[in-house]
């Protein structure tokens, strides 16, 4: 694409680009073109390890008074400093975001003023920090006086997927930074431009060695020793929820805790008293926007029956209409699938449906207009029924699966019958309506005629197999802080359990 080059990154290890130890790099491909447009350093196990040491080293250096013991004060300055670079740069990080993973760069600049709100929400969290800080508890017993110090965690390992390369990273590093714990990034192979380019971010606001560093490379050989690393004491993952697994299974030998926010196949229930016109494009947003790429996609359309033949009109009309094109062209609102593998695996899931019975209604394919990249076309499928895999699995693409119920109870049951429970949405002008759907359905994060709409302050994670533990807000502070009681005996009478031995 003009006007744009992919910088060239070594691995940011203790303050420094260091060339991998096996010498080896990843290409970056430009789904909208399929060309190689650059490349980035793999990493393996050797490299994740000097960077555990480079890490526990920055954690401890200087008796953890340039760091981890640090004021939160302190550290909320460099929150801020990086904050305001992100903003700085925010052309440039979403011109690169948005070649690498083929989100539209308009998507690409929204995550890049997200990614410098989320640096400077937790550097309020940090200065707070200090306030709260040995917080006196109410005991029974006046003789004693029980404190709580919260102290980081320490070393955190963060692997990251590549539907928001900067943002899920920023989710992460943002609090674990925030709390004094120091980090090592795995960023997703399929697009870590960004992560390294943030880390020269890091160079120049002057961040202590070894807070902070990355390590790109395959799952396999840079994730997975990350995940078992002795020396790493708290792991938080996004992906996939297969990978989810492992990371969970690495972390159990360990002993360590583990945050993971897994994939989902959330519902979109749309009742019959609607403002038809809102409610489509809510339904469009939901399931497109990030080219269809959101673990909290609601990809699962259910529609009440009465609506549904006028609704599904303007939607697949709508839906048409959407704007497909290179990410880095104006106004796009489409671009392509990551990767040559997802996109088929998108296309596979398409035909699959179809072959169980389902109707394609639009999209299912490559534009007509474009010859070549990984572009799918935004596609509704209607007659689709629960026992179908396209109901039942996430398929990462804009793919919606279309569904029709009758009564409220109908809906829920459907929209609760999955594996998954990171999101939900419920449409309809009946504010008592929503709020009972809200409270039923079996989800983490429940969204009121809208969807996707996303703030740093409120909790965000899933329930079942959408993984555990809750990032953003003070949720996501506390994933990086240990707790720990302090309790003194205060008084000056001897506590009186065993009598003296008797004087002989
Ligand atoms: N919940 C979410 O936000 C995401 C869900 N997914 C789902 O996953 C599917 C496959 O996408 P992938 O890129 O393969 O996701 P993935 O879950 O394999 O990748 C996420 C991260 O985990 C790393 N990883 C992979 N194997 C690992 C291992 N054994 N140990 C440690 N780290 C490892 C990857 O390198 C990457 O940084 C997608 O089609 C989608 O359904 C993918 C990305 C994000
Ligand atoms: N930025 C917004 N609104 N959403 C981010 C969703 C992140 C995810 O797919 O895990
Ligand atoms: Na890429």
């Amino acid at each position: 694409m003009a006007g744009i080059v992919v910088p060239r990154f070594e691995l940011f290890i203790d303050g420094q680009w260091k060339a991998p130890i096996h010498g080896n790099r990843i290409p970056v491909i430009d789904p909208a073109t399929e060309q190689i447009v650059g490349d980035i350093p793999a990493g393996t196990s050797e490299d994740v390890d000097v960077a555990v040491k480079a890490a526990r080293a920055a954690f401890s250096r200087n008796k953890g008074q340039d760091w981890a013991r640090a004021p939160g004060k302190v550290r909320a300055q460099y929150l801020r400093a990086i904050s305001a670079k992100v903003l700085e740069r925010k052309e440039e990080l979403a011109r690169l975001e948005a070649l690498d993973c083929g989100k539209p760069v308009d998507e690409a600049a929204w995550d890049m003023d997200d990614v410098s709100g989320c640096f400077e929400y937790y550097a309020d969290l940090a200065e707070a920090l200090d306030d709260k800080n040995y917080a006196t508890l109410e005991i029974p017993l006046d003789k004693f006086k029980s404190n709580v110090l919260k102290e980081p965690i320490g070393v955190v390992g963060l692997i990251t997927p590549w539907n928001y390369p900067l943002l899920m990273a920023a989710w992460k590093v943002a609090p674990a930074l925030a709390a004094g714990c120091t980090a090592i990034l795995k960023p997703s192979e399929l697009a870590s431009v960004t992560c390294l380019k943030f880390a020269s971010i890091m160079q120049d606001v002057g961040l202590p060695p070894g807070v902070f560093n990355v390590i790109t490379g395959l799952g396999p050989t840079a994730g997975a020793p990350l995940a078992s690393h002795p020396g790493v004491d708290k792991l938080a993952f996004t992906g996939s929820t297969s990978t989810g697994r492992m990371i969970m299974t690495a972390a159990a030998q360990n002993i360590k805790p583990i945050s993971l926010e897994l994939g989902g196949k959330s519902p979109i229930i749309i009742f019959d008293d609607v403002d038809v016109e809102k409610a489509v494009e809510w339904t469009m947003f939901g399931a497109f926007w990030t080219n269809g790429q959101i673990c909290s996609a609601t990809s699962r359309l259910l529609l009440q029956e009465s609506i549904a033949p006028s609704f599904l009109k303007k939607l697949v009309e709508w839906t048409e209409s959407i704007k497909v094109t290179h990410p880095l062209d104006k106004d796009c609102r489409l671009g392509p699938i990551v990767s040559e593998a997802q996109y088929k695996k998108v296309l596979k899931y398409i035909s699959n449906a179809q072959a169980e019975g389902a109707k394609l209604l639009c999209g299912g394919k490559r534009p007509a207009h474009l010859e070549r990249g990984y572009f799918v076309s935004a596609t509704v499928l209607g007659n689709v029924t629960p026992s179908m895999q396209i109901w039942k699995e996430e398929v990462f693409g804009p793919v919606l699966s279309v569904t029709t119920f009758n009564t409220e109870e109908e809906a829920l049951e459907l929209a609760n019958d999955s594996s998954y429970g990171l999101a939900g949405a419920v449409i309809s002008k009946d504010t008592e309506r929503c709020k009972r759907v809200s409270e039923a359905l079996q989800v983490g994060i429940v969204w009121i005629n809208c969807s996707q709409p996303v703030f740093v302050q409120a909790p965000w994670g899933g329930t079942k197999c959408s993984g555990f533990g809750r990032e953003l807000g003070e949720w996501g502070l506390e994933n990086y802080l240990s707790v720990k009681q302090v309790t003194r005996y205060i008084s000056d009478d001897a506590w009186g359990w065993y009598p003296p031995p008797s004087k002989k």
